[in-house]
């Protein structure tokens, strides 16, 4: 059996972190993920808090109860099954009208025995693309979008195009499904060229994000906005405090500190970059923020957090632990021997 590491965080959990007059609830809830990469959602019953809406199986921590037992309690509760392996997913802070939570998601990717709904909810296997389909409570959004991205983010390293295939073809289906086309090298008019010609060719092997000063022009792409962009499309915005997304597909932007988060949040991104979280040889002058403050940082968004900058794959044991999504980099999932 496999235990699932320690979290840094402080016991106990319960506490509010932003001053709130009302509790914070602490609820350990489940992405559960099956052999076919399907996820389980069940519905909440119309009585309950939020009801009739889907959720991730879930429930509040019990005094005295650890992150894990409280999510092993939950399952064989709600559901019938024992969990085995879990890591955590996305901590998230939401203030309902009437009650404050802290949404604690654990992925779980090992479990025994056969999933029903216990508690006579309907629950249902989904692909992770169908779950923008159901209604889930408002708090929901954050994690509907992390249970879809993967745990790595690659970056391309500037280079040609005949070596930027040959690195492309190594890591197809080794674990990277999720690639920022970065080509600083290029005029935006190459780099849209070779955007078209790159997902014509890799198209159903990654998702791709594409840089640019304007959105891509190819479609079924994302969008990764730089600092300076992130910063003209908030003060663009209108509509002073309401959150507007500003393109309707994938959309990421680079944070370096806890201003450029509040603008990504305002702007309903879906993701974020946080950097660099150590030093590293492409931005040399750029101080690091070191691990304790890019957890200071997660702690206040509710957004996905990928960490980047002097990174292994190695390291993303430790980025889970202190709430992020995963790990970004360049060198650290591009093929060396390229
Ligand atoms: N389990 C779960 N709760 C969620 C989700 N999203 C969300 O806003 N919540 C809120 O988190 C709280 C969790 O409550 P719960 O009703 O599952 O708690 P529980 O299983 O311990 O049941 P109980 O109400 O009988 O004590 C509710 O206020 C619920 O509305 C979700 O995806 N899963
Ligand atoms: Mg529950």
């Amino acid at each position: 059996m496999c235990f699932p590491r320690i979290c840094r965080r402080n016991e106990p959990q319960n506490q509010p972190k932003y001053g709130d007059l009302m509790r914070r609830i602490h609820v350990i809830a489940a992405v559960i993920k099956n052999s076919d990469g399907q996820i389980l959602i069940a519905k909440r019953p119309d009585s309950a808090h939020q009801g009739g809406l889907w959720e991730f199986p879930g429930g509040k921590l019990e005094p005295n109860e650890s992150r894990f037992a409280a999510l092993r309690r939950e399952l064989q509760e709600e559901l019938g099954i024992e969990a085995i392996q879990a890591r955590p997913l996305i901590d998230i802070r939401h203030d309902y009208p009437d009650k404050s939570i802290r949404l604690d998601v654990w992925l779980v990717d090992r479990f025994s025995g056969t999933a029903h709904g216990a508690e006579g909810q309907p629950i249902r296997w989904v692909q992770s693309a169908e779950l923008n389909q159901f209604e889930f409570p408002a708090a929901n959004r954050p994690i509907v979008t992390a249970a879809q991205l993967p745990e790595r983010y690659l970056i391309t390293p500037d280079c040609d195009e005949q070596t930027l295939f040959r690195g492309l073809d190594q890591v197809r289906g080794k674990g990277i499904t999720l690639i920022q086309l970065r080509q600083t090298q290029l005029q935006p008019k190459a780099y849209d060229a070779l955007a078209q010609r790159v997902t014509q060719r890799y198209g159903d092997d990654f998702k791709w994000l594409l840089k640019g000063d304007v959105q891509p022009r190819v479609t079924d792409c994302g969008w990764h906005l730089n600092s300076a962009q992130l910063r003209r499309l908030w003060q663009q915005r209108a509509g002073g405090q309401k959150a507007q997304k500003p393109f309707s597909g994938l959309l990421a932007a680079s944070c370096h500190n806890a201003e450029e988060l509040s603008m990504a949040i305002a702007l309903s991104v879906d993701f974020v970059t946080l950097s660099p979280v150590q030093s590293t040889a492409s931005h040399p002058d750029a101080k690091p923020l070191g691990w304790e403050q890019a957890e200071q940082l997660i702690t206040e968004v509710n957004l996905p957090v990928y960490l980047l900058g002097g990174l292994q794959p190695s390291h993303s044991a430790r980025a889970f632990d202190i709430g992020a999504q995963g790990v970004a980099g360049i060198n650290a999932f591009w093929p060396s021997d390229n």
